[in-house]
């Protein structure tokens, strides 16, 4: 795994955004080829997708051969309703992006057999051959998707109680009413994200401080559902600098120190071995490999 940190939420995007951005370019999706990316809503990924907008707007990507797939939605609240993670997700991406309708996929929270909504969901995912690289943002609780503490680490879709941590978290999107806060949600689980072939997670702010050090620091545990991404081979976590304060400093030296000498490899591509790692690095153009 590898912990990128930056100053604030503002450099924390546009790390990620250049991130996906670049991944998507080298892969070079096309009609038959598609790249298959997990998004999130919620806060965290909303400076990325402000960004990727610009991308799109400037020419400089396209999401037309790209297949989305997010991670979770509420149950019972109309796909129209200003809080659905439906409405989210056009109103700060899609609907600025050349992405292909068709292409997007979102739980439905209304199905009339969730159970059956999660399994085809699932089966979708497998029809493109899996996830690229999966988007996550993090509960204080350290949850994932709406993976609640407690959640098993190899859980798949489904339909998932809210933790009433979450619930009062998420109250501030529904006028500060914990009432009007659904109590389920339709949710990926913790093995739809690790299965993924990349995973790469946004954690801001101070409110995140602890669950980054229990993900992070301590084992990997069901009661932090993201610990889970210490066992992933190809994983991510893009933090600021609020969101560290738990962490113990040889910890926060440590992955600064890597990332300084990954950007001084870079600038020796032309020196034998070190010239060839150099030259892999910079191909991917920033790398997550563990
Ligand atoms: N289901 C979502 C999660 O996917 C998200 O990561 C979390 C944090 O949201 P925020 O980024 O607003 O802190 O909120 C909800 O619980």
């Amino acid at each position: 795994m590898r912990l990128v940190i930056r100053d604030d939420a503002d450099t924390v995007a546009d790390y990620v955004a250049e991130y996906i951005k670049a991944r998507i370019l080298q892969f070079a999706p096309t009609a038959r080829r598609p790249f298959v990316i997990g998004l999130p809503t919620g806060s965290s990924p909303i400076g990325v997708y402000k960004r990727l907008v610009g991308f799109c707007a400037d020419g400089s990507l396209s999401f037309k051969h790209v297949v989305s797939f997010n991670m979770d939605e509420y149950v019972g609240l109309p796909r129209d309703h200003p809080e659905s993670y439906h409405s989210f997700m056009w109103h700060h991406l899609f609907k600025h992006i050349d992405i292909q309708p068709e292409n997007v996929n979102i739980l439905d929270g209304n199905a009339p057999d969730l159970q059956a909504e999660c399994e085809k969901y699932e089966a979708k995912i497998q029809s493109y051959g899996g996830i690229e690289l999966f988007l996550g943002g993090i509960g204080p609780d350290g949850h994932i998707a709406f993976n609640e503490p407690g959640s098993s680490l190899s859980s798949r879709t489904r339909v998932k109680t809210l933790a009433y941590e979450t619930i009062l978290a998420n109250a501030r999107f529904f006028g500060g009413d914990v009432a009007k806060v659904p109590m389920l949600a339709l949710t990926v689980g913790v093995g739809t994200v690790m299965d993924a072939r990349e995973v790469v997670v946004i954690i801001t702010g101070a409110s995140k401080a602890n669950a980054l050090a229990k993900c992070i620091e301590e084992g990997v545990n069901h009661m932090w559902t993201v610990s889970a991404i210490q066992t992933h081979s190809r994983s991510l976590v893009v933090c600021d600098d609020d969101a560290t304060l738990e962490l113990h400093v040889k910890t926060v030296r440590y992955f600064k120190s890597i990332e300084k000498v990954q950007d001084e490899l870079i600038g020796r591509e032309n020196l034998g071995l070190y010239g060839q790692v150099a030259g892999l690095l910079k191909q991917a153009s920033l790398s997550s490999d563990s």
